[in-house]
């Protein structure tokens, strides 16, 4: 699993691009027949992609977080971001279609990911989770896509209308830190996140999916008044930290999983920036 060590807002205005990307942008986590993985010590948190093509995918441990399995110490929350497919946790399955979200309580042993339909117009499925350590467990739950709390935000004249579906959060699916959901930029909308905002308190993992495959999104980052551009394709994530703003625009309509952990899980623990303020 790669690893990446935290950084500080200090770091940012001596980064080049290619180091921006190198440290922020998540590349690569949906490998055919594999499990991706990258462990950002920003409130150690992994990001995990798992695509089932020819047969099933057993979600292993790894040497880097000392568990004999994955989810000894850590909750997870999950989104398939590709075709239908199934998660078994311990001789339950779960069928899991585009944009359906499951929680795995930490303690889980046996994790297995499948496709139902590979060859299908949506391709095989692409399992994306975003783990936390855990502190107690809470039951594996799943919530069918679009059934969480849903939010209607901003306006179609601003290009930022948006539908943001809250799974995994404080008055939905409990965890103990994980909070996670999908935001759906409506057509013509282009702009997610804006106002622009940070949490201090947690750290937050952005993987953008249903974009077009040679369109991009213009992702902000970095400390209000010292942002920088990543430029971000279909299923590549960001990692930001606590310090950071993550907002973007597309060069054509997507949609996003969102995923944070740390102090606290109030959704609303959040500093807004008015983009008159920003650099
Ligand atoms: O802290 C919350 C996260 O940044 C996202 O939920 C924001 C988002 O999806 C949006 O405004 O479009
Ligand atoms: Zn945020």
């Amino acid at each position: 699993m790669e690893q990446r060590y935290a950084t500080s807002p200090e770091h940012v205005p001596g980064m080049d691009t290619a180091e921006l990307r190198r440290r922020y942008l998540v590349q690569d986590l949906f490998i055919d027949d594999s499990v991706g993985a990258v462990y950002t010590h920003h409130d150690r948190v992994v990001m995990l992609g798992a695509k089932p093509v020819t047969g099933p995918v057993v979600l292993g441990t790894f040497p880097e977080i000392r568990s004999e399995f994955f989810f000894e110490h850590r909750e997870g929350g999950i989104v398939n971001v590709g075709g239908r497919g199934t998660i078994a946790v311990d001789g339950t399955t779960y069928d899991v279609g585009h944009g359906a979200c499951l929680y795995i309580g930490r303690g889980a042993k046996d994790v297995t990911f499948t496709s139902s339909d590979a060859d299908g117009e949506q391709g095989p499925a692409r399992f994306y989770v975003v783990s936390a350590p855990a502190h107690t467990a809470y039951p594996t739950t799943f919530v069918e896509a679009g059934a969480g709390n849903v939010r209607e935000l901003g306006d179609a004249l601003t290009s930022n209308r948006r539908t943001l579906n809250q799974y995994i959060h404080e008055n939905g699916v409990r965890s103990c830190q994980v909070v996670m959901g999908v935001t759906t930029l409506h057509p013509g909308s282009m702009w997610n996140t804006m106002p622009a905002h940070t949490h201090d308190r947690r750290m937050e993992a952005y993987l953008y999916f249903d974009l077009p495959a040679d369109a991009r999104v213009i992702h902000l980052m970095g400390e209000p008044t010292e942002t920088r551009h990543l430029v971000v394709g279909n299923e590549e994530g960001v990692i930001s930290p606590s310090w950071s703003v993550h907002s973007g625009v597309g060069s054509a309509s997507y949609s996003f999983v969102w995923a944070m952990a740390g102090e606290n899980q109030s959704f609303d623990d959040m500093d807004g920036f008015a983009i008159s303020t920003m650099r």
